[in-house]
């Protein structure tokens, strides 16, 4: 797997999401002597990472950056990190919202620039990361970079940048869609008179066992929906209230579109 790997990974930030990545590669065989992250607590993130909480003076050959702050402290960042890397360096932003012009217009110097949308179940190989790249980068940066994604699950490239905001609210935002449901699923159980403790065991296993199936199945999620239902019976009377009016369809075309048109504001900068 030595190939996946950059010569030094150099992290800015590593919160919920950049730690879940890093949690991955490290359990994929990434040497933690080939990492640094850069966080303002100095706090350790894991055994034999280096953590610095100042710029160094310069980065070390074939450096990858992930950039793993927050959106908002690109700017800031960039002044210090903007004069220390240079064209051999490498860069992946996994800012939401922010476009390859913006990440050019802050890394002059930079040829390879992947924007990338990962999700937090890349911590346990169960991710999607959507990539992006412009005909600057260059085919070879393009191609290690989805090397370093790949044991993180699925990889799509997004030819597109225009349906980046798209992408992120179906895949990356996603996993907190899908909490939600798994919650509210168990919290309806409970409501209807079993334990909440049940209910939640139950919930999730019947979330994991259908997701599983589904992804093996030759049918879609929508037949298998039907298998499920005997006529007259009990399935089909829930349907009919998720059907109704095309509800649930409407409702989780309303919440995409809520954070797909987030991105869009902070894509302008708000
Ligand atoms: N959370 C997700 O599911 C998710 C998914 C995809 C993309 N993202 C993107 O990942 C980024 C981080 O999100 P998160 O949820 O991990 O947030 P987080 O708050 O958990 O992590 C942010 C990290 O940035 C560090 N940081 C703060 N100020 C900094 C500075 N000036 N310089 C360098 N590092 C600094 C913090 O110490 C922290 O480690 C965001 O840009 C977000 O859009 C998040
Ligand atoms: N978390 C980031 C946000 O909420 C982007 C995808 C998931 O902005």
């Amino acid at each position: 797997m030595s190939t996946l790997w950059p010569d030094h990974l150099f992290l800015v930030g590593c919160g919920n999401m950049a730690g879940q990545m890093l949690v991955r590669w490290l359990a994929c065989g990434l040497d933690p002597a080939r990492v640094t992250v850069l966080r303002p607590s100095g706090r350790a993130v894991a055994e034999g990472v280096r953590v610095i909480s100042e710029y160094p003076a310069t980065l070390p050959p074939g450096t990858t950056i992930l950039l793993g702050m927050k959106p908002y402290q690109l700017a800031d960042v960039a002044e210090s990190l903007a004069p220390i890397s240079d064209g051999e360096a490498r860069l992946v932003s996994i800012l939401a919202g922010t476009r390859l012009a913006d990440l050019r217009q802050h890394f002059p110097a930079v040829r390879d620039i992947v924007r990338a949308m990962p999700n937090l179940p890349v911590g346990i190989g169960g991710g999607v990361t959507a990539l992006c790249a412009d005909e600057r980068t260059a085919v070879e940066g393009y191609a290690a970079v989805e090397a370093l994604m790949s044991p993180l699950g699925l990889v799509e490239r997004i030819a597109d940048e225009g349906q980046f905001n798209e992408v992120t609210a179906l895949s990356g935002c996603g996993p907190a869609f899908l909490f939600r449901f798994i919650d509210a699923f168990a919290r309806a159980g409970e409501a209807i008179g079993l334990s909440a403790e049940q209910a939640a065991r139950m919930a999730m296993a019947t979330v994991w066992g259908s997701a599983n199936m589904a992804k093996q199945a030759a049918d879609s999620p929508g037949v298998l929906a039907d298998r499920v239902a005997s006529p007259g019976g009990m399935t089909r009377e829930g349907l009919n209230v998720l059907d109704a009016d095309g509800r649930l369809l409407k409702l989780m075309t309303d919440t995409l579109t809520a954070a797909r048109d987030r991105g869009e504001e902070m894509a302008r900068g708000g």
